[in-house]
């Protein structure tokens, strides 16, 4: 009997990538390219869309290729995504009618309130699980509509469609079909987080036409066949990709969390059917789910800049020429030299939720060196994730015990002992640490029946390594309100500087 796979396409904020996976969960192939950023104005962020499905073109016939698998040995394919990024196409054409505004994208921060009609915006937290900021589609939408009036005109007609990358290409890859999943839509500020629907009083608050929106579904089901670029894959699972780092982790039970460390990092943690509302700076997101089971929810902590930070240590400053090399230059020295970066190129996300913020580098005297700088810009992740944690202890009722961790920035050893010492819990990395496409795959397979249930998932976790904290706690508590100084300072300095963002 011929091998069967499950697939899933990653279509991350960097890259895309198209990987197979065998019954034990095993990566067999994997084909990736990196796609163009935009910034075409500080703080834009753009992706070309069409770019994209260009390369999902090439990479799935290539990861199929590299096994030798035809369609009918692929049992599923799941399609994860970054979240937010807001595209706008042509029913007719499926061509883009604008850039695609990326999620880390400031444009519309210092127009929020003129673009939400002033909703009040507790009630918008209430009925979203999200705070009102620039980060989510919604407002991305009515920018785009808003920059043009033959836009909104033809969406008013039913000409356009709007979708995140999901949505984008399971359209492109089914040839018509238009829908999104229950992950994806709760990023919008449009969805009603109880009734899991698009909401008509958002939607007329931020005058979006409800003819360009896809239907919402559950993430796992029946999303149509594939007909390009290979005719024949069973489309079995949408789901946004920090939602599904949940699942590729396991994180199956209330309590259970994770954290994605990629261009941004995201730590979620499932609180099971109850949908808790922060009080401390998270927002309320849905967990994957399943036609007919009841809802699943997760708290998550944000935050906007991780890796990004490390590519702007090699893009614009020229300190390194690839990112591993950030780790090297950080272990020429002991210490930060008294050196903190607070990296809010996009304002602050969780737990500030400050669009003004803007990013500083403080305690710089003629001793520093880029060695120190190095460890500073580690070091900016691993404080952001204590931010983020703090905040989770004080919502969740259940203290992060251990963390999961995967995505890019897992590989730089230094930084997980960094995040280890700060939060003081053990940091664990899984032999998989592709955890996103994994859980996308995860989603297929069950839903494909490739897997009966989610119980036998979990022996395919196995621990690749930890750390421990070696901090002591006087001085974990020192950098903490260093740290804590600089954030405030950030915060500050964006206030003064520009007073309407
Ligand atoms: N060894 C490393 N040390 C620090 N950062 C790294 C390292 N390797 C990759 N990165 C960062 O990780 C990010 C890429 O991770 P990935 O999970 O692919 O991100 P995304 O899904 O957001 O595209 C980039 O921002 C890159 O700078
Ligand atoms: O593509 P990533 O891993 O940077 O994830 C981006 C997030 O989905 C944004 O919310």
């Amino acid at each position: 009997m011929r091998p069967t796979y499950v697939a899933a396409i990653d279509q991350g904020t960097t890259s895309t990538r198209c990987l197979l996976f065998d019954r034990e969960g095993r990566m067999v192939s994997v084909a990736q390219q990196l796609h163009r950023q935009h910034y075409p104005q500080p703080g834009w962020v753009e992706h070309d869309a069409e770019e994209i499905w260009q390369l999902v073109c090439r990479l799935v016939p290539q990861a199929l290729a590299d096994v030798d698998a035809a369609p009918d040995q692929i049992a599923g394919l799941g399609i994860t995504n970054q979240r937010e990024t807001t595209v706008v196409w042509d029913r007719v054409t499926g061509l883009p009618v604008a850039p695609a505004i990326g999620w880390q994208d400031t444009r519309t921060s210092a127009c929020l309130s003129e673009l939400t009609s002033d909703f009040d915006p507790a009630e918008l937290t209430r009925r979203t699980g999200l705070p009102l900021a620039g980060y989510f589609s919604g407002p991305k939408l009515r920018w785009i509509l808003d920059s043009d009036p033959a836009l909104r005109h033809r969406a008013e007609r039913g000409e356009l469609l709007f979708g995140t990358m999901d949505t984008w290409l399971v359209w492109k890859l089914t040839g018509g079909l238009h829908v999104t999943d229950v992950t994806n839509a709760s990023r919008t500020l449009l969805m009603d987080l109880e009734t899991l629907r698009w909401d008509d009083e958002l939607l007329a608050c931020m005058h979006i036409p409800r003819e360009m929106l896809p239907e919402i579904r559950p993430s796992m089901g029946s999303f149509g066949t594939t007909r390009h670029p290979i005719d024949g894959i069973p489309v079995c699972a949408l789901v946004g990709d920090q939602q599904a780092s949940l699942l590729g982790q396991t994180a199956f039970e209330p309590g259970q969390a994770k954290c994605t460390f990629g261009t941004g990092s995201f730590l979620l943690m499932n609180t099971g059917t109850e949908l808790v509302r922060s009080r401390s700076g998270l927002i309320t997101t849905v967990a994957p789910s399943v036609e007919g089971e009841e809802t699943v929810y997760a708290l998550e902590g944000s935050v906007a800049v991780a890796g990004a930070l490390v590519e702007w240590c090699r893009n614009s400053l020229g300190l390194i020429r690839h990112p591993a090399e950030i780790e090297t230059l950080a272990l020429s020295v002991e210490d930060n030299g008294g050196c903190y970066v607070v990296p809010a190129f996009a304002g602050l996300y969780a737990p500030y939720w400050e669009p003004a913020a803007q990013g500083v580098i403080v305690g710089l005297t003629s001793y520093v060196t880029k060695g120190h700088l190095a460890r500073a810009v580690l070091e900016a992740t691993a404080w952001q994730t204590k931010d983020v944690v703090d905040a989770m202890n004080a919502d969740a009722g259940v203290p992060v015990s251990f963390l999961a961790v995967d995505g890019g920035m897992t590989s730089n050893n230094l930084l997980m002992q960094a995040v280890a010492d700060v939060l003081d819990v053990p940091v664990q990395r899984p032999m998989m640490a592709e955890s996103v496409a994994l859980g996308a795959a995860y989603a297929a397979g069950l839903s494909a029946g490739y897997w009966p249930d989610r119980s036998l998932l979990r022996s395919h976790w196995h621990r690749a390594a930890e750390w421990r904290s070696s901090m002591t706690a006087e001085h974990r508590r020192e950098q903490l309100s260093q740290w804590r100084e600089a954030v405030e300072l950030s915060i500050e300095w964006g206030r003064r500087t520009s007073p309407g963002r």
